[in-house]
């Protein structure tokens, strides 16, 4: 099993949380969630390579960092999430292989078990399959394990879930949804930063949970908070 990890640029990313957090912030919230899952990606003995793919010279760092691949994204002539880790994975089946899995960045409740459970139940019966772990609210793809991921057209944006399943209809793929808490927990929304503030045991010692004590957005979180409800009141 090869994973792809595509990362935007620090500078670009996160921009739904731009209400509260500073562009230097939103890059610094991410590059503790990328931590996160390099963290355990690169420590799971079923996986045997992880790819990041990005135009940012941190992403870089970071993969060297975690003993990770990094594939240029300006080398490869694709614009936008879905060209890109449609060419990471052309590239991963050049080399031969082709159960890949592509996992997002935003989502530092990753843990262990959860990408065993998604790797078991992918191989749990043999030929062509597609399993997909969802995000909360089932529209987006956090997760998606594929073989071949050559045959995948890759389709994230707005009811990717859906749109993946209907892939896997058309190349004859077997489809697992896997409902999974932590894989499926996302940050894209303030709420979701609010969400890790309020209950940091969700996700206690782990780089993004610090990032967010040691910053001001703990305490200037609060304050919006208690301003709503003081309107609200
Ligand atoms: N390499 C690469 N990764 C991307 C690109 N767009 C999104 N991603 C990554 O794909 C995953 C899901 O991203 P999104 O939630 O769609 O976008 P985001 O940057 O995290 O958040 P917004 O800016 O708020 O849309 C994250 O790991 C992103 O870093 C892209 O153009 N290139
Ligand atoms: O299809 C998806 O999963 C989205 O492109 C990325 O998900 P998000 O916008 O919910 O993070």
């Amino acid at each position: 099993m090869w994973t792809i990890l595509p990362a935007k640029n620090l500078c670009r990313a996160k921009q739904r949380l731009a209400g509260l957090l500073t562009p230097e912030e939103r890059g610094g919230l991410f590059h503790a969630m990328l931590k996160d899952v390099l963290t355990v990606l690169c420590a799971h003995p079923a996986i045997e390579g992880v790819v990041v793919v990005s135009d940012d010279p941190a992403a870089r760092r970071l993969a060297e960092q975690y003993r990770a691949e990094f594939l240029d994204e300006s080398g490869l002539s694709a614009t936008g999430l879905n060209a890109v880790v449609q060419a990471a994975a052309h590239r991963l089946a050049e080399r031969g292989i082709d159960e890949v899995m592509v996992i997002h960045g935003d989502l530092p409740l990753i843990n262990h078990a959860e990408i065993t459970h998604l790797i078991d139940t992918h191989r749990s019966a043999p030929g062509p399959a597609l399993t997909l772990a969802p995000d909360r609210q089932r529209e987006g793809t956090n997760c998606l394990i594929c073989t071949p991921a050559s045959a995948i057209e890759f389709s994230y944006g707005a009811s990717s879930l859906v749109k993946h399943a209907r892939q896997a209809k058309k190349i004859g793929a077997a489809v697992h949804i896997v409902r999974l808490s932590g894989i499926g927990f996302d940050v894209d929304w303030p709420d979701d930063v609010l969400a890790l503030i309020d209950q940091p045991e969700l996700g206690a010692g782990r780089h993004t949970v610090l990032y967010l004590k040691d910053s001001d957005i703990a305490a200037r979180a609060k304050t919006i908070t208690c301003r709503s409800e003081s309107i609200v009141a």
